[in-house]
């Protein structure tokens, strides 16, 4: 069994496969302050309640966007198991041609969702990723990462547009919503989750006018089940795609 880290500013994702299997995932808050054997419990308590015993564990890979915990990660992982962690960063194989200004730039969610999106499916693909940033990205037919749109999150837009404007309220998003809406919280909900699925619709155009019409659109992130189904361009939802990507990634690197 191989145990998959995704480092999220919001999220840390932590996915066991067994051969090809995902065969559990479980979303757990960032937390900066955390030490290694914070982790190392919660890690270690997670793995007992999937009845996967660490001695199972056959390799490790982490991806992250929050270096200042990538090695506490890495040292809970270590108190667990001797084994090495492969971490997603410059020098690590990926199979992925990176065509950007500066590929050591890119960041390991970006890279993982790119491999996800390039091992399982037809190519040119275009990966959205709704996180704590809204990302497009683009891997072309010659699996090339040539780039994309980084957006301000759904959430976090919506936390700011809280905060900014003085009578408005907090509001938790949920699904029940619809365009034209007589109430400040419904109003805030339309705003921000069909603007997010119509600025989807109308990237994936923008993006599709450069690179041709994309035989693959995928989407992914905590926040994706609630925007993608108000899209009206044909999205699949692939929510285990960032750590399909690092699990290849290891593989190539085993
Ligand atoms: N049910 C929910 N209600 C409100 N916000 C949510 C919900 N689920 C996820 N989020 C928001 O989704 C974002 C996290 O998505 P995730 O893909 O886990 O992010 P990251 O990979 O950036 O850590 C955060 O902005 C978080 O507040
Ligand atoms: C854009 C991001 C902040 C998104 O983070 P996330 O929403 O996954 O928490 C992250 O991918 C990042 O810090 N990227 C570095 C810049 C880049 O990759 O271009
Ligand atoms: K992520």
């Amino acid at each position: 069994m191989i145990l998959t880290i995704d480092i999220g500013n919001s999220n840390i994702v932590f996915g066991v496969y067994g051969e090809d299997r995902l065969l559990f995932s479980s979303r757990v808050k960032t937390d900066p302050l955390r030490t290694e054997t914070e982790y190392a419990v919660l890690l270690s308590n997670l793995l007992a309640f999937h009845d996967c015993p660490a001695k199972s564990l056959e390799g490790a890979a982490l991806s992250s966007v929050v270096p200042g915990l990538t090695p506490v990660l890495r040292a809970a992982v270590g108190l667990l198991t001797d084994l090495p962690v492969l971490a997603v960063g410059p020098g690590v194989k990926t199979g992925l041609d990176i065509r950007i200004d500066n590929p050591g730039e890119l960041a390991g969610d970006l890279v993982c969702t790119a491999v996800g999106a390039m091992e399982h499916y037809p190519l040119p693909a275009i990966i959205i990723d709704l996180g704590t940033a809204t990302k497009i990205t683009v891997v072309d037919e010659r699996r090339r990462y040539i780039g994309g749109a980084i957006a301000p999150g759904v959430a976090v837009s919506l936390g700011a547009l809280t905060k900014s404007a003085s009578l408005l309220p907090a509001v938790s998003l949920d699904s029940k919503i619809k365009p034209i809406c007589g109430d400040t919280a419904g109003a805030m909900l339309s705003g921000s989750i069909l603007g997010a699925a119509s600025m989807l619709d109308g990237m994936i155009d923008r993006f599709c006018e450069v690179i041709g019409e994309a035989k693959t659109v995928v989407a992914c992130g905590g926040l994706a089940p609630m925007v993608i189904p108000h899209c009206r361009r044909r999205i699949i939802l692939d929510e285990g795609l960032l750590l399909s990507g690092l699990l290849a990634v290891y593989r190539k690197n085993r």
